[in-house]
């Protein structure tokens, strides 16, 4: 049985990532902000604007602990989920943690072009959104080094990238 978390700051490409990854490994794919999303009927933003911040962070503990029952899965989470209550044990514990690790810079860069789905980072842009992620990533990075695995996604991973590590995660699932 393979289970396989992928964690990492927004815009680390988690969904984008996981999606392929998963199908190169033959498991389902589970995006834990999309599931989240069709059992509430809310885009994570509206549970942001209706119900704020900290009841998000119960329903996505709840919500992980749900999707942590499907067997032979990859789940990307979203960049909050290990940062919060005992997230990142109750993952190592049930599964194979892969932190996909990306600079402020390259981060920025790419959250400036798709911040608006991203409610942590509304109103944030330019030097503010560059110093706002320098300091939460600073803050959630111990969270983020309890993966078992870290793997570099600074740059655009290519199909090849993906088949490498798939070959590399199946040697340890
Ligand atoms: N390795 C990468 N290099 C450049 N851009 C990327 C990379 N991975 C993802 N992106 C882009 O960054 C944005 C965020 O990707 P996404 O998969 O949603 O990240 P996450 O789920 O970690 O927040 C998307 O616009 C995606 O196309
Ligand atoms: O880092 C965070 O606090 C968040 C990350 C988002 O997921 P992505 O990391 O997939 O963008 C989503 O869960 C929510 O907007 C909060
Ligand atoms: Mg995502």
């Amino acid at each position: 049985m393979k289970r396989i978390f992928l964690i990492g700051y927004m815009g680390a490409g988690k969904t984008t990532v996981g999606k392929d990854l998963a199908k190169r490994m033959g498991l389902s794919f589970i995006d834990l902000d999309c599931y989240i999303e069709a059992r509430y009927h809310r885009t994570v933003g509206q549970i942001f604007a209706e119900k704020g911040e900290e009841a998000f962070r119960d329903i996505e503990r709840r919500m992980l602990h749900e999707v942590a029952m499907f067997e032979d899965v990859l789940i990307s989470t979203g960049g909050g989920a290990p940062c919060f209550f005992d997230n990142m044990e109750f993952m190592n514990e049930t599964g194979l943690t892969v932190y996909l690790k990306v600079s402020v810079e390259e981060l920025a860069k790419r959250l400036e072009i798709c911040k608006s789905t991203r409610p942590v980072l509304k109103g944030r842009s330019g030097d503010e959104l560059v110093a706002f992620i320098a300091e939460s990533l600073e803050k959630r990075t111990p969270h983020y080094m309890k993966a078992s695995i870290v793997f570099d996604a600074e740059v655009m991973l290519t199909e090849t990238d993906v088949h490498e590590i798939s070959e590399a995660l199946e040697k340890i699932v």
